[in-house]
């Protein structure tokens, strides 16, 4: 196991940000720890690294106990955290230097290791500029090279890709996946649900400082009631229509809103080829029609009754 975390429980004063949180990852994972603004998902990352007590639990990486002073463990871990920490007044290539440094004695085989990560994330170009020369997206690439330059065997992530460009989003999360094939242990947390979806193997979904579901994105969508989402777009239907639809007994709730009809269904059935049929009898008609199969926001939404986003 590369991590073990057992009932974690922290408070911030008097506020539990931590409420018996529990996490296991195996090696070669991709791991997503996805949950809203303010679930706990950096305060459990700060805990799993030491960098916050806590008030009760325990915290094993690769077998070991983990403690702020367990510098055999963090050699092998390499963190990205949610702000840009760079140094201001050193060039790209000085800054991930410094901080592969920190790992790696041998000046040699760091300039390697340096020039590696800098090709890796594509700064290759800028090595020579300095932060404030850089965009958002390319300052978050910077700070990603400084946590994985000395190769580490678990790469942790605290949403990565805030705020930055669909170009330097979509580099982020294909060099993660890289990482993760060439043998690296991945955890990363997010609250977009897209992204654990395109690369993680396996996902948690916090909420309140606890875990309320984990598995793969197919287990956790195959375990709410929610099986399909039939749209519909139309200018007008009239109350008895919506009604009639939301008394079928595959149907969990229909909404009109906005010139879209939503109907929530709970059976993988072919309801759309009955609800077709039923159009065409009472002369209902529509521009589009579409189905959705269930998002992670609907898992959330199902279990907690609030939206994943705000
Ligand atoms: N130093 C602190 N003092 C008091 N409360 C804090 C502190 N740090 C975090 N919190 C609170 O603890 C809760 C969990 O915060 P945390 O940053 O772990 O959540 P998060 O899931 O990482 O959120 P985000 O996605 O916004 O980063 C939030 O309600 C937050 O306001």
């Amino acid at each position: 196991m590369v991590i073990e975390i057992k009932d974690l429980v922290k408070h911030y004063g008097k506020f539990k940000a931590l409420d018996k949180f529990s996490l296991e990852v195996e090696e070669g994972e991709v791991l997503g720890l996805l949950g809203p603004n303010g679930s706990g998902k950096t305060t459990s990352i700060n805990c799993l690294l030491a960098l916050l007590t806590y008030d009760s639990g325990s915290v094993q990486i690769f077998g070991k106990d983990m403690t702020p002073s367990s510098y055999d463990i963090k050699r092998d871990i390499g963190v990205v955290m949610q702000n840009v920490a760079v140094f201001e007044e050193l060039t790209v290539f000085q800054n991930v230097d410094y901080f592969c440094g920190l790992y790696i004695n041998d000046s040699k085989k760091r300039k390697q290791l340096v020039d590696e990560s800098l090709e890796f994330v594509g700064l290759t170009d800028f090595k020579k500029k300095y932060p404030k020369e850089l965009s958002g997206g390319l300052l978050r690439r910077l700070n990603i090279a400084c946590g994985i330059a000395h190769k580490p065997k678990l790469i942790i992530l605290d949403e990565p890709t805030v705020a930055v460009d669909p170009q330097s989003r979509n580099r982020i999360l294909e060099n993660i996946q890289e990482l993760n094939r060439l043998g690296a242990t991945i955890v990363y947390t997010t609250h977009y649900m897209e992204e654990v979806e395109q690369i993680c193997n396996r996902i948690i979904i916090m909420d309140s400082g606890k875990v309320i579901a984990s598995g793969s994105k197919e287990e956790l969508k195959s375990s709410i009631q929610i099986k399909e989402k039939i749209k519909f777009e139309l200018d007008e239907i009239s109350e008895e229509a919506i009604k009639h639809i939301d008394a079928h007994e595959d149907v969990m709730a229909v909404a009109f809103e906005k010139g879209i009809l939503e109907i929530i269904v709970t059976k993988d059935n072919g309801l759309l080829m009955e609800l077709l049929a039923y159009f065409k009898d009472n002369n209902i008609s529509f521009d589009k029609v579409y189905s959705e199969t269930p998002t992670l926001n609907d898992v959330f939404l199902e279990i907690t009754g609030k939206e994943l986003r705000d």
